[in-house]
């Protein structure tokens, strides 16, 4: 199964937009993990766990674990997460560009190392950077088009030959890099309006669209923004706001993430 047809059938399956990002913050965990040498992966299991029937996909952010030297904790994760989930699709957030050579190795990293279904790139050193990973032609490229952060305008919004960097990256990405349709764009729920427009410019495409929960991000907006006619083709990633819930009187943190979890895909199929 390809990493396109793995995503189609989590979104019919549980009906769901909802990506549960897994960013593990030691510092944010309940204190039963603070002094467990593999708290990382125990804290995050859990919340797998807790979450997967409200999910779509799965995004663990590779710089949680790399920052401790926790790599053999996300190597381990992403094989719970295979063999325990494996409708659930894995995009591992790596954002990495780089030339082919070493491209090549990253993309090992991601597919085989990790396992994931499908990981995130830059688009700035263009083609040849991204090619090493659409070699691997059952996995999903997920490309940087039009971030999350207020930063992303500083290039993304530039205008060259009449338009902006992210509508070129857009087109780019649906006209020619996505021969073998293996291709997501990155788009922030916090710029609707650009949303719209990338959804213009690739058909049906799968976006991955963080920026709900602890950015502020509109889920209504974003919805409507975003999704396509049949009402899915987005990814509406949510991490610290699922990962860190505040708990209700007598819940456990897991149970308060299953609880936002719940909320929060809900509040996006009110909009679908
Ligand atoms: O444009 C982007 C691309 C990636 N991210 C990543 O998504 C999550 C967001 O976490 P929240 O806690 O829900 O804000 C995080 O892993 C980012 O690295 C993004 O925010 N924006």
């Amino acid at each position: 199964m390809t990493f396109i047809e793995k995503l189609s059938a989590a979104w019919t399956a549980n009906n769901s937009l909802l990506c549960v990002g897994l960013d593990p913050d030691v510092t944010k965990f309940p204190a039963q993990f603070k002094q467990q040498p593999d708290a990382i992966y125990a804290f995050c299991k859990a919340i797998i766990d807790a979450t997967a029937e409200t999910a779509c996909a799965f995004k663990p952010q590779i710089a949680y674990f790399a920052a401790l030297r926790a790599e053999d904790q996300l190597e381990a994760l992403c094989a719970y997460m295979r063999s325990t989930y494996p409708q659930i699709p894995i995009v591992l957030d790596a954002k990495r560009g780089d030339i082919g050579a070493t491209a090549e190795q990253y993309a090992r990293e991601a597919y085989e190392r990790y396992g994931a279904d499908a990981v995130t790139v830059n688009p700035y050193m263009g083609f040849d950077s991204v090619a090493p990973y659409l070699e691997w032609k059952d996995r999903g490229v997920i490309i940087l088009c039009r971030t999350s952060n207020p930063g992303g305008s500083d290039l993304q919004f530039l205008k060259a030959d009449g338009k902006p960097v992210y509508q070129h990256v857009a087109q780019l990405v649906a006209e020619k890099w996505n021969t073998n349709g293996q291709c997501g764009l990155v788009v922030g729920a916090t710029f609707p309006n650009e949303l719209a427009q990338v959804r213009k410019i690739v058909g049906d495409m799968p976006l991955l669209v963080p920026g709900v929960g602890a950015q502020g991000g509109d889920v209504e907006a974003t919805v409507k923004a975003g999704r396509t006619a049949s009402g899915a083709g987005m990814m509406i990633n949510s991490s610290r706001a699922i990962l860190y819930a505040k708990e209700l009187a007598g819940e456990d943190f897991a149970k308060a993430s299953r609880r936002v979890a719940i909320e929060t895909r809900d509040a996006i199929n009110a909009f679908r």
